[in-house]
């Protein structure tokens, strides 16, 4: 499932200018990371696709398919959304959270239940846990449980809002590599919004920078974005002049070890 976003707008009944005349499209089975400052128009931009947000100009397309002529409710229920802070039904078990779409689109909740504490082990969670209630699970844990929610209903494409914005950063590395396995595994096609472009550097294949308005500062693969930062924005933003980006190696003992800016080693060149 293709994502195409052809030439869309988005200015807010109150005259907010969120997006201006963005284009762009993701291949199915990959990654599209929207990163940009605060107001950037990133979460503006990932709720046209599942039309939470509709475009005041331009078309999203999923699949060559305009987005506006599918049935909101169908469309919705069939693109898993991992909301900001998990957005988990504090009244639920946790294995109810998981099974809650399949069951509204018609699964038995028996075999809801079974295939949500198989998507509970999927993302690294102990089947146990499906019964406490999210507010008895860590941080993280509930965020694996929105990602096990999403998945749910087996749907081809994937937004994430900053889904991992609210844990610490140990965590959160926990949970982007899990996120590197899964997508290895499953393959969907994800959208993911964030403010850390190391995140959008690790999980994107494509990485949109945006800057206010909605506006493109640079679109390319992480390598590209590095090798050739379009200009002074992009350049600060990706912190080009940080000590953990600008390495160089040392040979020690016949060894070429990395080191960073500040001359801290990080890893051995093989
Ligand atoms: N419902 C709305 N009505 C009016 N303005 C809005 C609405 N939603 C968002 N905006 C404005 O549109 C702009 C883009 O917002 P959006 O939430 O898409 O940005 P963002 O890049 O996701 O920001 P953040 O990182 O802070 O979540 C901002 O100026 C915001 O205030």
């Amino acid at each position: 499932m293709g994502i195409e976003f052809r030439d869309v707008g988005k200015t807010y009944p109150d005259g907010t200018v969120a997006v201006t005349g963005f284009s762009c499209s993701i291949p199915s089975h990959r990654t599209l990371a929207l990163v940009g400052t605060s107001g950037s128009g990133k979460t503006t931009l990932m709720r046209m696709v599942n039309r939470m947000v509709e475009p005041t100009t331009g078309t999203v397309l999923i699949d060559d398919r305009d987005v506006h002529e599918l049935e909101k409710v169908a469309l919705r229920r069939s693109i898993g959304y991992v909301p900001q802070a998990g957005g988990l039904l504090p009244h639920r078990r946790v294995v109810d959270n998981v099974a809650t779409v399949p069951v509204l689109t018609g699964t038995t909740r028996r075999a809801a239940r079974t295939a949500a504490l198989q998507l509970l082990e999927l993302v690294g969670l102990d089947p146990a846990l499906g019964k406490r209630y999210p507010a008895q699970l860590s941080g993280g844990q509930q965020q694996r449980v929105a990602v096990a929610r999403a998945l749910a209903a087996d749907p081809n494409v994937l937004l994430m809002d900053e889904p991992f914005g609210a844990v610490d950063p140990i965590v959160r590395r926990d949970l982007q590599d899990q996120l590197v396995q899964l997508q290895a595994e499953l393959g969907k096609t994800i959208v993911l919004v964030t403010h850390d472009i190391d995140e959008a550097f690790k999980l994107g294949d494509q990485v949109v920078i945006l800057r206010t308005g909605g506006i493109v500062a640079q679109t390319g693969t992480p390598q590209e974005i590095l090798a050739a930062p379009a200009d002074d924005f992009v350049r600060d933003f990706v912190g080009i002049g940080r000590a953990e980006r600008s390495l160089q190696t040392v040979d020690v003992d016949g060894r070429n070890i990395v080191v960073d800016g500040s001359g801290r080693p990080v890893g051995v060149l093989t």
